[in-house]
């Protein structure tokens, strides 16, 4: 505590030495804030809405480590609080048994797409066609080889990594241990209608007509008090392994953002958070697809972008993950040996200005073996805000917190940076 303390003192002191936006009296700059905030602000003419922009500038990209500087670390909101305020009905979390059905049931037997042809369905794991690159972290011109994966894929492969593999190894075998308990005990850890972790279908559930072949688990901060619920004399064993796979994951993820935030010319002040801030939003998500009857009519994980800046993966040796390429398709993203799959986020989407895609993907499954992956979710704190980081043209996001971008994604989904955009790029 005393050290949060020190912290925001010598924040405080930076802010005052070095935030101009203290200049601007106090209520006039939160209605302009305001204005900017409004989520359908229309602008009558170019001029204005460049005028707008430029201010939206001054607030917040010239002194973004104002918003950096001012966030409360006692105060800061959770991951967990912001979904609290978007709760889901029981129905959208508790997942099916699968472990009983020998058919597929009509609640999840999905339509075929019209992007659903041969040859990204039914083959979904034939070699022909494009595939994500695969990078080598120790590769002299990595930096440059992500960079052209997150503009042309928005995903990429990553070897030589640096994870140690008894890590992997370990995480995968308790998502296995986890999914293979009786229903009765994981239901005991079942998220709540306002909760953020523990078991239960995916978030996106609401968002889709039929269910998603598919059973996921939460993870923010400690894993203890959920896996106690599950295993109450035997719980240590999964909340150490997961809290190591979080820290691995997140040394990786600090590294593969400073190297994509110096790739975009980001200033050190304005990559300040990545290493200081003990409130980021990161979370672990294990998924279980388990053998289907029906693959071919089932979805494992329906089409979406993640909210993150970027999310790291592992994958069991299992084919069923996809990433929609325009002109492509759906493209498979085989798995290779001790190689993690990389996504950019919506986040890192709004920070590049759209330079960097963030890929459509989803998953599919499969008859004969049982997929699972673990996910790595890492983004700025909530009260982060976001807005383009570098700007050679106009910003096309208007700012906005974290948290509020996670609010309005978990009300539209799919349509959240549709909602967020000033201007088409
Ligand atoms: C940090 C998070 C990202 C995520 C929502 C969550 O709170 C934890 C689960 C994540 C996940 C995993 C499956 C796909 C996804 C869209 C979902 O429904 O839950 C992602 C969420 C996301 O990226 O928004
Ligand atoms: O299971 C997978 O390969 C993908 C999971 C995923 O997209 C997610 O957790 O966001
Ligand atoms: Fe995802």
């Amino acid at each position: 505590m005393c050290q949060l303390r020190e912290k925001e003192k010598t924040n405080r002191q930076l802010r005052e030495k070095e935030n101009t936006n203290f200049l601007i009296p106090v209520v006039k700059r939160k209605k302009r804030e305001r204005e900017l905030a409004q989520p359908h602000a229309t602008f009558s003419t170019r001029k204005e809405l460049k005028m707008k922009q430029e201010s939206a500038f001054t607030i917040y990209g010239a002194n973004q480590h104002f918003h950096l500087a001012s966030c409360n670390f006692e105060m800061a909101t959770t991951l967990s609080e912001a979904y609290r305020d978007n709760p889901l009905h029981l129905h959208h979390i508790i997942p099916l048994d699968f472990s009983s059905i020998r058919t597929l049931p009509d609640s999840h037997a999905w339509p075929q797409s019209e992007d659903d042809d041969d040859n990204n369905k039914d083959n979904y794991d034939n070699d022909d066609g494009p595939c994500i690159p695969i990078i080598d972290l120790m590769d002299p011109n990595a930096i440059e080889l992500i960079g052209l994966a997150c503009e042309q894929w928005g995903a990429f492969q990553l070897k030589n990594h640096g994870i140690p593999l008894n890590v992997m190894e370990e995480v995968e075998e308790e998502a296995k241990r986890l999914f293979n308990l009786p229903v009765n005990r994981k239901l005991k850890a079942l998220r709540s209608g306002g909760g953020a972790t523990g078991y239960g279908r995916a978030r996106i559930s609401p968002f889709f007509p039929k269910h998603m072949w598919h059973e996921g688990f939460t993870i923010m901060g400690s894993s203890c008090d959920d896996a106690k619920k599950m295993w109450p004399n035997d719980y240590a064993r999964f909340c150490n392994t997961m809290d190591n796979y979080q820290n691995q994951m997140k040394m990786l993820a600090e590294k593969l953002t400073n190297m994509i935030f110096n790739l975009l010319g980001v200033s050190e002040e304005q990559k300040a958070w990545i290493n200081t801030f003990p409130q980021l939003c990161e979370a672990v998500q294990l998924n279980f697809y388990p053998c289907c009857p029906e693959p071919n009519r089932a979805m494992g994980l329906a089409p979406h972008t993640d909210t993150s800046l970027l999310t790291i993966l592992h994958q069991n040796q299992t084919n069923g993950l996809q990433i929609f390429k325009e002109g492509a398709g759906w493209v498979p993203v085989h798995p290779h040996p001790h190689t993690l799959v990389v996504h950019t986020g919506d986040i890192l989407h709004i920070l590049s200005n759209s330079r960097f895609r963030c890929a459509l993907h989803r998953v599919m499954v499969n008859g004969l073996r049982q997929r699972y992956s673990m996910a790595y979710f890492y983004g700025p704190p909530m009260d982060y805000v976001l807005s383009p980081l570098v700007l050679h043209s106009l910003p096309l996001f208007r700012s906005l917190s974290v948290k509020e971008y996670i609010g309005i994604k978990a009300k539209n989904l799919g349509g959240a940076l549709n909602l967020i955009r000033m201007l088409q790029n």
